[in-house]
């Protein structure tokens, strides 16, 4: 039923960006003609937040908790806002990994109420149609996907639409945009998963992936559609396949203000990481050989910046590819390969680097870590547990504070738990993971939070940052200048037992900094207007939006 009220502004009961339900004084009731509508106590914003809570708290499940905030959202955003920055370290698993996978898998059976934009292949001819459908006019960031490869679970069709939506609830709770001026898009090209198939409530386009000619058409079609509607909008790319992410970027780049979140948001936070591990293990990143596993545009997009690190620190452009050693599934990458890409071709080993080592075959992970001092490790596999207590205790044997980064997400999909490497590494290892862990208990003090090593410390910044700076282009070294930033704000400079990247309870401040130096970088490099930094710090201040009513 649509509550209508008396007055002219009567539907402001269902408007989730103007309801504040029963925190309505009863001046604004009776101006809104809301009087008798709501029960008579009127209660404040901070009363709602402790119910909401409350509400949380009595779920059975983290789906089930997912469930209610996702109503909430839907329908009080100023409430969803506030609840989640009363405690963002309880909030964001909830909303975000690891839960929002299991959100993304039950899409369909959990649907209740639309949000964001829907294009599917069978409607392309009216993509700049559907985007004036748009629920508000004005928006300064589009998060899109394909659902193709959502987190480390696949395929995930329709249900891909979860990850926008959780991507830009941190947007606002981080970044503090406006989430009126968010808008999440799933890009509905058919899904190659067959239980979603055959799954009678699929809400997706039933249908096979599109081939590359097509898809790739869709796509020029839908970012014409974006620069026609929204030519200043920030566009995010998330969760596409390795196939089609690094090209989409490729092509894109220089065309309009867009950049990738797992190729480029996930190199930030690991240079960041990284920047706090050197500094308490006392060496710089360019004097460590860095493995990783996983070769997908996650991996590779870490590994570019590493790289792009070492030579910074003074190693020529060979000495730092020759420190740099991706394996996949097949082992290592190498130069008589004939299933590379370009980008992974980059980071590959003359066969001779590895004539000596009496591997039958490819190397794997473990040939590396025995025949190579490695000092940094880490994962973007999916490959759950793939860093076995062998192949850690090697690593370990050779080098005092190893830096071990599982990465992965969700949980399930981590290559290792904190714990263990804590266990096999008595305390060494410097750790961070890309899903949340408990902490690690030591038995002379207090316990360890882990440091989750996301994207997530990044998009929400950037995205404040080139909405404050009027940016027109995410460039490399915007990028750089993230990881920096966040890298000098690490705890563990100041702290070795602390943990590598900051607590969340200081994300906003922590990504208040990382704008300013971004938006600076993109002054510098000539696709911002001039501004001081005064100037910067007090648009990134009137950017941010607050939940208060
Ligand atoms: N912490 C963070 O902020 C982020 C984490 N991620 C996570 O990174 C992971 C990978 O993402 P992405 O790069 O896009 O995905 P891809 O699926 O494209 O890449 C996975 C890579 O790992 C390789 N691989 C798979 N299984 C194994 C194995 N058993 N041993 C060795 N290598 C293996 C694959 O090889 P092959 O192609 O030959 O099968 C491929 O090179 C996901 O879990 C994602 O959630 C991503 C972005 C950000
Ligand atoms: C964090 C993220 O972007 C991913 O796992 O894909
Ligand atoms: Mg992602």
């Amino acid at each position: 039923m649509t509550v209508t009220g008396t007055g002219d502004d009567g539907v402001i009961l269902d408007d989730p960006m103007r309801t504040k339900g029963t925190a309505f004084t009863a001046e604004e009731r009776a101006e809104h003609g809301l009087r008798g509508l709501l029960p008579y106590a009127v209660t404040t914003l901070e009363d709602q937040v402790r119910r909401c809570w409350g509400e949380v708290d009595r779920q059975a499940t983290d789906l089930q908790r997912y469930v209610y905030l996702r109503s909430l959202q839907d329908r009080n955003e100023h409430l969803f806002y506030s609840v989640l920055a009363a405690d963002v370290p309880t909030a964001l698993p909830l909303v975000y990994t690891p839960t929002v996978a299991e959100g993304c898998k039950r899409f369909s059976e959990l649907w209740r109420r639309p949000r964001g934009l829907y294009l599917a292949w069978p409607d392309r001819d009216a993509l700049r149609d559907m985007l004036r459908n748009r629920p508000h006019d004005e928006v300064d960031v589009i998060v899109v996907t394909d659902g193709q490869r959502i987190l480390g679970i696949g395929d995930q069709g329709v249900g891909g639409m979860g990850i926008p939506v959780g991507k830009l609830s941190l947007y606002t709770l981080i970044g503090g945009i406006d989430p009126a001026r968010t808008l999440p898009i799933l890009l509905d090209v058919g899904t190659d998963n067959p239980d979603l198939l055959d799954d009678p409530f699929y809400l997706g386009w039933r249908h096979r992936r599109i081939d590359d000619e097509d898809y790739f058409a869709f796509v020029e079609d839908f970012v014409a559609a974006v620069e026609a509607e929204l030519p200043e909008v920030l566009l995010q790319w998330e969760d596409f396949a390795t196939p089609h992410a690094a090209p989409i970027l490729a092509r894109y780049r220089d065309r309009l203000l867009t950049f990738n979140d797992d190729i480029q948001g996930t190199a930030a936070v690991a240079l960041g990481a990284l920047q706090g591990a050197a500094e308490v293990a006392g060496t710089r990143l360019a004097d460590q050989q860095v493995v990783m596993l996983g070769a997908g545009s996650a991996g590779i997009g870490v590994m570019e910046m590493v790289r792009q690190e070492m030579v910074d620190q003074g190693r020529s452009p060979d000495e730092a590819r020759s420190r740099c050693w991706v394996v996949d599934v097949r082992g290592l990458l190498t130069t008589d390969r004939d299933d590379l890409s370009g980008d992974q071709r980059a980071f590959a080993h003359d066969p001779a680097d590895v004539a000596d080592w009496d591997v039958e075959g490819l190397p794997g992970l473990a040939d590396v870590v025995e025949h190579v001092t490695v000092g940094v490790l880490l994962g973007l596999s999916t490959a759950q547990g793939a860093f076995t207590e062998d192949i850690v205790r090697s690593m370990a044997a050779k080098v005092d504070r190893p830096v071990v980064f599982p990465l992965s997400n969700p949980t399930a999909n981590a290559e290792a738990r904190p714990a263990e490497l804590d266990s096999w590494t008595d305390g060494r290892a410097l750790i961070a993971t890309g899903s949340p862990f408990p902490p690690l208990a030591r038995a002379d003090g207090p316990d360890v939070p882990v440091a989750q090593c996301n994207n997530v410390y990044i998009f929400p910044a950037v995205g404040l940052a080139v909405t404050a700076a009027k940016a027109t282009r995410v460039t490399d070294a915007m990028m750089r200048a993230a990881a920096r930033a966040l890298g000098d704000a690490s705890p563990a400079l100041h702290d070795p037992h602390a943990p590598l990247l900051p607590a969340w309870a200081d994300v906003r401040a922590v990504a208040d900094g990382i704008a300013l130096a971004v938006a600076r970088q993109a002054v510098a490099d000539g696709v911002a207007p001039e501004a001081s930094d005064d100037e910067l710090r007090d648009a990134i201040r009137a950017t941010r939006w607050d939940p208060a009513y």
